[in-house]
């Protein structure tokens, strides 16, 4: 378990947040800039001292103002990737991934040098200088010298936040699969919800120094949608669904959720394979019954939640279809069908967007659009 609980002012700001998260796979630390994010991953690395509060990693306690403990950085065990990467520019990158190993005694030394060379594939790359690889190699030597520290936790501030998009890409199915490869839980900053629906287990969502919900992703998305923390083009409901079959003939794959199924473009995953996918509000409208002539091919029965605001002619609709899914439509479309909460409608889904097909352990291919 990870558990923070942390107060520290800063000038006019007010770090109080505390949550916990099982030390395993990765903990997201979302939120809009200025909202706390690094302060609090800084606390656990110890770059910064809370006035009072508890960090522990499996009950080891890293700092702890009542019981007086508070480790140097080289004690407290994390790893620590920057968004810049910060290598030694006059070092090759041989010598800037020793240079994290041997930081640590050889009895600690838990992360093999080959192992971190061969799933990072930067074995080309040993004689370069920094100068010479691209933003998404550094990334990945970054990444490879804080992993040969061996560390208990491995603490990334936007790691990707300085590459473009291929260079996102390259580095994110790294990312994605270091808990696992190293047994190492990760924490993990970014304002990027595409990133963290690819890569978090847990969603801390931080919101003026506070963490506001914590939990499974899929539960705390809820939360984000209400908290006004994403723009609204990205708000919308996250659902792990299930490989049920494959429809070879017309390209689709068919995918289990509690609401029913949702047949999107063919994955190439086995049946039983469990999958991520995101429905933003936009992409879904409402029927009073099931229409009969259409092409959208993913319509389910639902109940109506809620009825939000009215915003810009628009209304976000929340609808019950075994888990919640959102519907974004126009304030004229309310009042002419009469929608009221706890009226049972019909979801027409445009679009599914695959955000992450490893949830139980599979490859994760890079996402894409599906057809709905
Ligand atoms: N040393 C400091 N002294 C005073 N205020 C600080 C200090 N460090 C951070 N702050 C303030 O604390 C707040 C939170 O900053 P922090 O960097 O933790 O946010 P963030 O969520 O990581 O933002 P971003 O996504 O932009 O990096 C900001 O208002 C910032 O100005």
């Amino acid at each position: 378990m990870l558990d923070v609980s942390v107060r520290k002012r800063q000038g006019d700001f007010l770090v109080d947040a505390a949550f916990n998260s099982p030390a395993a796979g990765v903990t997201a630390l979302f939120g809009r800039s200025g909202s706390g994010k690094t302060s609090v991953i800084n606390m656990v690395a110890g770059l910064s001292r809370p006035d009072e509060g508890r960090i522990a990693v499996n009950e080891a306690a890293l700092f702890d103002s009542a019981a007086r403990i508070d480790l140097p950085m080289d004690r407290r065990r994390c790893g620590y990737v920057f968004q810049d990467g910060r290598l030694f520019p006059h070092m090759t990158v041989r010598a800037n991934l020793t240079y994290g190993m041997k930081l640590v005694p050889a009895a600690r030394r838990v992360i093999a040098f080959d192992d971190v060379v061969g799933m990072l594939g930067i074995g080309h790359l040993l004689d370069r200088r920094p100068a010479r690889l691209s933003g998404g190699e550094k990334q990945r030597v970054a990444i490879g010298r804080a992993l040969l520290t061996s560390p208990r936790l491995l603490l990334m501030d936007e790691p990707l936040a300085a590459l473009d998009e291929t260079r996102k890409g390259e580095v994110l199915p790294f990312i994605a699969d270091l808990p696992r490869h190293f047994a190492i839980p990760v924490l993990y900053v970014s304002h990027s919800l595409d990133e963290i629906l690819r890569l978090a287990d847990t969603l801390v969502l931080m919101d003026g120094g506070k963490a506001v919900a914590a939990g499974p992703v899929e539960d705390v998305v809820g939360a984000l949608h209400l908290s006004g923390a994403v723009d609204a083009a990205e708000a919308g409901a996250v659902l792990t669904t299930t490989v049920e079959a494959h429809d070879p003939a017309h390209h689709m794959t068919l995918l289990a959720f509690p609401g029913g199924r949702l047949s999107v473009r063919r994955m190439d995953l086995p049946v039983g394979a469990a999958v991520r996918v995101r429905i933003r509000a936009g992409e879904v409208g409402i029927g009073l019954s099931p229409p009969r002539d259409t092409s959208f091919q993913n319509v389910f029965p639902a109940v109506i939640r809620d009825i939000g605001p009215p915003q810009d002619g628009q209304v976000d609709v929340r609808l019950d279809a075994g888990c919640t899914v959102w519907a974004r439509i126009t304030t004229r479309a309310l009042e002419t069908m009469s929608l009221r909460p706890g009226q049972v409608v019909h979801a027409l889904v445009k679009s599914v967007a695959l955000t992450r097909a490893d949830v139980a352990g599979h490859e994760a291919p890079p996402p894409q659009r599906a057809a709905g």
